[in-house]
């Protein structure tokens, strides 16, 4: 992991935030130069609303001087990490256990992009563990469940969501159907989100020794 790279990523991507655009703001390390960098044009008199993916990333964004608004039905555009990334834009996300919020984020936003350095680009996603939030009482139900799917569920040890559920960690083999494996997961009771991103990335900003790539979706290169 590169933080110089991270931070060209998070500036290549800041560069599509318009006036007036209510942007969703992600969670983790390359999301925060994300922050930090609009913070900076904010003050410079940017004029932006932003939505947080989890208290952390609202507390930053805060401190940076970003206006913050309730979750709306629609965002123009988000900027969030990813754990793994391919060039078809599915993505691993939720090593910080923020998947949940993100997921509904990216699912509202008209544009979501992925920002990460070249250690996150992979040639097909799998290898990360895919974490799933859960409701407190069915996590012995989710687990097993997840178990038949080939997942082998490890609790997330001594943490809890923004929204004080348990993680369940799951690494499951690396060449399983990801759209079928995350239909089956949407559909578990109490399953209540996963890392999954298959539809949702737009586009990603990657920047690999100081050279960003853009990948877009539906486009073979750019
Ligand atoms: O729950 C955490 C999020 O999905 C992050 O966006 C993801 O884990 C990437 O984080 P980082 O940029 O710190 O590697």
């Amino acid at each position: 992991m590169n933080d110089s790279d991270k931070r060209l990523a998070a500036l290549a991507a800041i560069a599509e935030v318009r006036a007036g655009m209510i942007v969703g703001l992600g969670t983790g390390s390359t999301a925060a130069f994300a922050i930090a960098a609009l913070g900076e044009q904010v003050r410079a008199g940017l004029q932006i609303k932003a939505v947080a993916t989890s208290l952390a990333t609202e507390a930053s964004a805060r401190e940076a001087g970003i206006q913050l608004i309730e979750m709306p039905a629609r965002i123009d555009l988000t900027i969030d990490g990813a754990d793994e990334i391919d060039s078809a834009l599915n993505a691993i996300k939720g090593a910080g256990g923020a998947m949940l919020r993100e997921k509904v984020v990216a699912a509202a936003s008209d544009r979501m992009l992925v920002i990460a350095d070249g250690s996150k680009r992979v040639g097909a996603i799998g290898a990360a563990k895919i974490p799933v939030e859960v409701l407190p009482f069915a996590h012995a139900f989710v687990a097993d469940r997840l178990a038949a799917l080939g997942g082998a569920p490890v609790l997330r040890a001594g943490f809890t969501s923004d929204q004080g559920n348990p993680i369940l960690d799951c690494r499951f083999p690396a060449d399983i159907d990801h759209a079928a494996l995350a239909a089956a997961i949407d559909a578990i009771p109490g399953a209540l989100g996963h890392g999954l991103f298959l539809a949702e990335v737009d586009a990603a900003y990657i920047a690999t020794d100081g050279v960003v790539t853009r990948l877009e979706r539906g486009e073979t290169s750019a």
